[in-house]
């Protein structure tokens, strides 16, 4: 989506089967919702396979990398740090501040799984609590780029796409990413 700067999501731990569709989500949520960029741990090969796969069939631009070292990539990030915990000062009270701070620096947006380390809460220019009651990774993640981008993300544009929804009352029906394309079985 068009932003001033970059918006990166980070996916901060990842436990290997237990966390493999919640990692899946959260990239594909951060894809779907405008950010430009998920980062992986380096042991969640399968959603880097997975988000890529949906990327190439239903277009970008989105990119998913892996990091062997999450801690050090916070802390040496260029830019401003969310990270999203059900401590942290109210979603609707900051939304405004690191909306604007978009305007001058990119922003790396961080979500956890397993207990994110005490040193990321100090680090983050804002620890943002989507309500302060426990729920999901991918729950919070998605109110957050919603107001962050405050709504307009739902009329972003993909561009080469195989694959191209068109909205139905009822029903299926997908076609050819130029939407002129023939008619797909959208249960293939
Ligand atoms: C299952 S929770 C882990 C909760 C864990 N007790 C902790 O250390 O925060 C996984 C992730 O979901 C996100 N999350 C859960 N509830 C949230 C909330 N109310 N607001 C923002 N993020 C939340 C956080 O990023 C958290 O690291």
């Amino acid at each position: 989506m068009q932003t001033p700067h970059e918006v990166v999501v980070v996916r901060y731990g990842h436990r290997p089967g237990r966390d493999d569709r919640m990692t899946t989500h959260v990239g594909l949520t951060a894809r779907a919702l405008g950010a430009d960029r998920v980062i992986v741990p380096d042991n969640a090969g399968q959603s880097v396979e997975t988000v890529q796969d949906i990327t190439d069939r239903f277009g970008g631009p989105f990119e998913i990398e892996q990091s062997d070292s999450l801690r050090a990539l916070v802390e040496n990030w260029d830019g401003n740090v969310a990270h999203l915990t059900m401590y942290g000062l109210p979603v609707q009270e900051v939304e405004g501040e690191v909306r604007t701070a978009l305007e001058d620096e990119p922003l790396m947006v961080v979500v956890g799984g397993e207990k994110v380390p005490f040193e990321i809460y100090e680090y983050a220019d804002w620890n943002v609590g989507v309500t302060n009651q426990p729920h999901s990774e991918v729950a919070g993640l998605a109110v957050f780029l919603d107001r962050l981008f405050e709504g307009r993300e739902l009329e972003q544009e993909w561009v080469d796409a195989e694959n191209r929804v068109i909205p139905q009352s009822t029903g299926k029906k997908v076609v050819g990413g130029d939407a002129e394309g023939e008619e797909r079985n959208p249960d293939a």
